[in-house]
């Protein structure tokens, strides 16, 4: 379990002083000691909070135990498809238009009938009480505060009711296709009853990726940690730790039903009012599917790389899903490797609506809870808005494909090896 965070600045070097604490606002500037210093004057250096969001990773790191720091890190098989997730931003040029008014750069934009501030929101993730003691009630703060959208996950550790008490933004809820119809249609009352705005089943995962990290760490969820908004019976296989396996892949195959169709979607459907959106979707085929049954919103997605190992990076499938979709109207929200406002940019430009992040919430939340979160989302907003400014476009309406070029990727490589625990990914992309 993570004790609560304070942050720990960078070590400035051995001589200089370094404050004990540093507990970042948001992404706020440094402060900088006195900018001269007699003889007899220590010479205070603080260093500054996080500028770019892998920042938030370093402090997550530091701070997380190494089965959960895996947990959050890896991918299934080789971790070819996370490596590509990151490697595909790397190939964006953006295309800057000059002696345009960007005065005034505008990220405002509108999903599914809400306003938001920015359309950088919370991609779904698992147990946040591993990251944080406050778990999902700190990532709804943080969103909140940053004007952002959360999609809930059904693995929350904090109930649905006790997020949305909490929330000052738009909700929606992840879920699963539990094989329990009854524990599915009951989180659907609850979830339109706590208000809510949105269901988003997650396609992408009949079964748990093949995720090596885990299996080797034999990981559980730890006792006291639990998703506490499914059957406490439906809990138990989570938590237990086998040496060579993942608990929460034995877990998934007993709680998630992988025989569910595009037929079933219906019964979703007639159980709520609210807009159906399906997450996980990599090709035109599966778009226009989604399109045909309903879909009022399509996530394109490969669940960061922990599913389908081979799976195309997002942003390589991205343009074939918006195209397929195109005059349907249907918003095409994406994920996968975005990790500055440059990279959302470029995600924007090739047609997502929104981009929602991963791992870079988990990291915020790591290293410093709700403001670790608003952090994380504050940053990614404020590099977009400076990434229209400097590029011309100061609305999200001329962030188009005029605005980039995406290069071709090479065919995936070869595996690179045994993943080890705690292994150290490449940092690339376009990283501002
Ligand atoms: C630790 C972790 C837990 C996740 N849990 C879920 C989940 O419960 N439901 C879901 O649909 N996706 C889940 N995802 C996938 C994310 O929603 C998202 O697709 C992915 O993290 C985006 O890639 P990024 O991490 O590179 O931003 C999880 C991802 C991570 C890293
Ligand atoms: C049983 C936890 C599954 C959560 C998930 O989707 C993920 O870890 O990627």
């Amino acid at each position: 379990m993570t004790a609560p965070v304070t942050t720990t600045p960078e070590t400035a070097g051995p001589e200089t002083a370094v404050p004990e604490t540093a507990v970042p606002e948001t992404t706020g500037p440094a402060t900088a000691g006195p900018a001269t210093a007699g003889p007899e004057t220590a010479v205070l250096t603080a260093t500054p909070g996080p500028l770019r969001i892998e920042d938030y990773q370093d402090l997550a790191q530091r701070r997380l135990d190494d089965q959960v720091w895996d947990f959050v890190e890896g991918g299934a098989g080789t971790e070819r498809t996370v490596d590509a997730n990151r490697c595909a931003f790397a190939r964006v040029t953006l295309r800057p238009r000059v002696l345009v008014d960007v005065s005034a750069c505008d990220t405002g934009t509108e999903l599914l009938g809400a306003p938001l501030a920015t359309p950088v929101g919370v991609a779904p993730t698992a147990y946040h009480r591993l990251l944080h003691p406050d778990g999902e009630v700190a990532t709804a703060l943080g969103a909140g505060a940053a004007g952002a959208l959360y999609v809930v996950s059904v693995f929350a550790s904090r109930t649905l009711e006790e997020i949305a008490a909490e929330a000052a933004g738009p909700l929606w809820l992840q879920l699963y296709w539990l094989r329990r119809r009854e524990v599915l249609a009951g989180l659907v009352e609850r979830a339109t009853a706590a208000g809510y705005r949105a269901l988003v089943l997650t396609v992408d995962a009949p079964q748990l990726g093949r995720r090596h990290r885990d299996a080797r760490n034999g990981f559980a969820v730890p006792a006291g940690i639990s998703a506490v908004n499914l059957d406490p019976a439906l809990m138990a296989s989570a938590h237990r730790s086998d040496a060579g396996r993942s608990a929460l892949a034995v877990h998934t195959a007993e709680a998630v039903d992988p025989s569910v169709t595009w037929a079933d979607l219906a019964w979703l459907r007639a159980r709520s009012e609210l807009p159906v959106v399906l997450k996980g979707i990599l090709t035109a085929e599966d778009a226009v599917l989604a399109v045909q049954h309903g879909a009022d919103a399509i996530v394109v997605s490969n669940h960061g790389g922990r599913q389908l190992d081979g799976a195309p990076a997002s942003l390589d499938a991205l343009a074939e899903v918006v195209d397929a979709v195109g005059a349907a109207g249907c918003p095409v929200l994406f994920d996968g490797g975005v990790r500055s406002g440059a990279d959302a940019f470029a995600a924007l430009a090739l047609g997502a609506r929104a981009v929602l992040l991963g791992r870079p919430v988990l990291w915020g939340l790591a290293a410093d809870g709700a403001a670790g979160v608003a952090g994380v989302l504050g940053l990614a907003t404020e590099e977009l808005a400076h990434t229209m400014a400097l590029a011309g476009r100061p609305a999200l309406p001329a962030v188009d494909r005029s605005a980039v070029v995406l290069a071709p990727g090479p065919a995936q490589g070869p595996p690179q090896g045994p993943v080890h625990g705690t292994a150290q990914r490449t940092a690339v992309g376009t990283g501002l």
